[in-house]
């Protein structure tokens, strides 16, 4: 069987944001394929049902059955605006709803179907792109919006039938997609009002009623709240510590406050979100279904009446779970295994085969190292032949996020190298999620200095055991990873090449120009940043470094990259800078094809070009 080339980007097919019909006989999903004309990621809306081939209804993502099951909303751009459109299930061609100026969020049906609430941008006057950005807060910018200029978040209410439009929000705030109560009376939804937000973290439930008015908040104080859900009849929201980093957890809320549903894993709660699978709690029989990240795999969990958490399914061990839909006695959700980036699942049994069939994927093997201070850590070889070979170490970032081993889209240079008889080794040091909150947060305050032994542990190791020469060893990781990268080459010179893509060089400067600077200097790398930058001793760098970043990296700025650059120049260290035009944060995630085709190409071409003798 043929083994996956960086062509197959454009051949794979990635299901997302599955949504039960309410009758619970199919499966309305998003589909994104990467398309090479265009160089666009393309979505279309597919509907999936037991016994039947899958089939795309249209062009756009977000699907929306209504409370009768006769009409699905979604969302397709208009004019470069995304707004919500109405399909009628019964025969026709869709209908646009809304023309909102600046386009429109994920529709929310209203419990009797008349109409429908989405969260979407407002801005009182024309937005002028030649207008000076002006900022008074550190909330000024964000990755992928850019420089916001002004721009906040409400929450509006359209009719279904008419398409008339009402904002039910406004002023200076960002509101999260709306829960509507029962009856159809109120919405819920977070946002955080406070004037000197940028500077202390919030986030409180709101609600507001449906025809207008001022709204009530619901909760405050100890916790920051990310978002609410109506689950069964009661609000939920997911929520964390306002005090550190720590675990995002559960939340009913009612009119008299909170109070946390105690799951009793010490796992985080996934709510999903780009490069972070999961999905927001579903209703299901008398409790409710939810995601949290177990040893890095994202699994799904029915939470009792009896306030206990048990797996669902219970299959394969090697799945991430992401998007979760429900309807009375059924539930569907997305998962990726080691043999594809997701697949829609109907009560436990897959409906989908979007996956290119034929192609060769090698599973990896799980590996457990142990750190000098005794700490365990897991890691996955995906092994590309026997006897010590040339080894690529891929650190992921966060520093929470985690490997989990499974397929993804994302890095098909791990499966290009294994067939070239690279072993790549995708480790979860400290830090990583779905080992434990304490575990979690071990690197807090402690960038680099905590967790440099985990990466040089099992790499010690996988030389002592002869799977890696210690001649052709290699470095890669993205965001935290790239940090990572630019840390590990700043202390060991045992890497014959370093790729960090996204990086962070410099703490100090980071805190004052990532859109999330203040609360990373806060939650994640208090006290000496000297001492947790890379930058601070990149004097002592020999490795030849490949330095990968998104152009317009808001969360990473390109600056990051650039002073590293610059510093290793200067001492003729071989280096060289690639930034990618128009580029977030996520663009290897979600940019442009061609860009993260490139991406894959150069770490491969980088590799084979420093790292002598490596197969090819
Ligand atoms: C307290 S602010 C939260 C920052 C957030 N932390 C998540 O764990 C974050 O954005 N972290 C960055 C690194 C940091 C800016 C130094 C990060 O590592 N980002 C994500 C982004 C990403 C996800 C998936 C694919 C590409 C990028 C990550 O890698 O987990």
């Amino acid at each position: 069987m043929p083994r996956l080339t960086l062509d197959d980007l454009y051949r794979l097919r990635l299901p997302s944001d599955p949504r039960l019909r309410p009758d619970g006989t199919s499966v309305a999903y998003t589909l994104t394929r990467a398309d090479r004309e265009t160089d666009e990621n393309l979505d279309e809306i597919w509907l999936a049902a037991p016994g039947q081939e899958p089939r795309r209804l249209a062009t756009g993502s977000l699907p929306r059955w209504s409370p009768d099951g006769r009409t699905l909303a979604y969302v397709r751009a208009v004019d470069g605006r995304p707004q919500i459109h109405l399909l009628p299930m019964d025969g026709g061609e869709p209908r646009t709803l809304t023309a909102a100026p600046l386009g429109a969020g994920a529709p929310v049906w209203s419990p009797d179907g008349t109409r429908i609430a989405f969260a979407g941008p407002y801005l009182p006057h024309p937005l002028d792109p030649a207008a000076p950005i002006v900022a008074d807060r550190l909330d000024y910018k964000a990755d992928g919006p850019g420089p916001l200029r002004g721009i906040t978040t409400q929450v509006f209410v359209v009719d279904a039938a008419s398409g008339e439009t009402t904002a039910l929000t406004g002023g200076d705030l960002h509101a999260s997609a709306p829960a509507w109560s029962p009856d159809g009376g109120r919405l819920a939804f977070t946002a955080s009002m406070e004037a000197d937000r940028d500077l202390a973290p919030s986030g409180s439930v709101y609600e507001v009623d449906a025809d207008g008015g001022e709204p009530k908040r619901l909760t405050g104080g100890d916790v920051l709240f990310l978002a609410v859900w109506q689950v069964g009849g009661r609000l939920v929201a997911a929520g964390m510590s306002t005090g550190a980093t720590g675990h995002t957890r559960l939340y009913a809320v009612g009119p008299d406050g909170h109070e946390e549903l105690r799951t009793g894993l010490d796992r985080n709660v996934m709510t999903g979100g780009p490069g972070y699978p999961g999905a927001p709690p579903r209703a299901y029989g008398d409790g409710l279904l939810f995601c949290a990240r177990d040893r890095g795999r994202t699994h799904l969990y029915r939470f009792g009446p009896d306030g206990t958490a048990k797996l669902v399914g219970g299959g394969t061990e090697e799945v991430s779970v992401s998007g979760v839909s429900t309807a009375p006695g059924h539930y569907a959700y997305v998962a990726a295994t080691p043999y594809s980036p997701g697949e829609v699942f109907l009560d436990g049994a897959r409906l989908t085969a979007h996956m290119p069939a034929g192609l060769d994927l090698p599973a990896p093997q799980t590996r457990v190292f142990t750190a000098p201070d005794g700490t365990e850590v897991e890691g996955f070889l995906l092994r590309g032949g026997s006897g010590p070979g040339p080894l690529l170490l891929d650190i992921h970032g966060g520093p929470h996020n985690a490997w989990a081993p499974v397929f993804d889209g994302v890095h098909l240079y791990h499966h290009v190298l294994a067939a070239r008889g690279w072993t790549v080794l995708t480790l979860n040091p400290r830090a990583s999620d779905g080992y434990g909150e304490d575990f979690y947060t071990a690197t807090r305050g402690a960038w680099g200095l905590a967790d440099e032994q985990d990466f040089l542990t099992a790499v010690d190791e996988l030389v002592a055991d002869g799977t890696a020469d210690p001649d052709r060893l290699a470095v890669t990781g993205y965001s935290y990873g790239g940090y990572m990268t630019c840390w590990l080459t700043s202390r060991t010179g045992r890497f014959r090449a370093a790729i960090p893509g996204g990086c962070v060089s410099d703490l100090t400067s980071l805190s004052g120009t990532s859109d999330a600077g203040l609360l990373l200097k806060t939650y994640e790398y208090p006290g000496d940043t000297a001492a947790q930058s890379p930058y601070t001793r990149v004097g002592e760098v020999t490795t030849p470094t490949l330095l990968l970043h998104g152009d317009a990296d808001e969360r990473c700025p390109v600056g990051q990259a650039e002073q590293w650059f610059a510093a290793l120049r200067e001492r003729e260290v071989p280096v060289r800078l690639v930034r990618y035009p128009g580029g977030s944060h996520l663009f290897i995630v979600s940019g442009r094809p061609s860009h993260r085709y490139d991406y894959n190409e150069r770490i491969i071409a980088w590799l084979e070009q420093w790292v002598s003798g490596s197969p090819s």
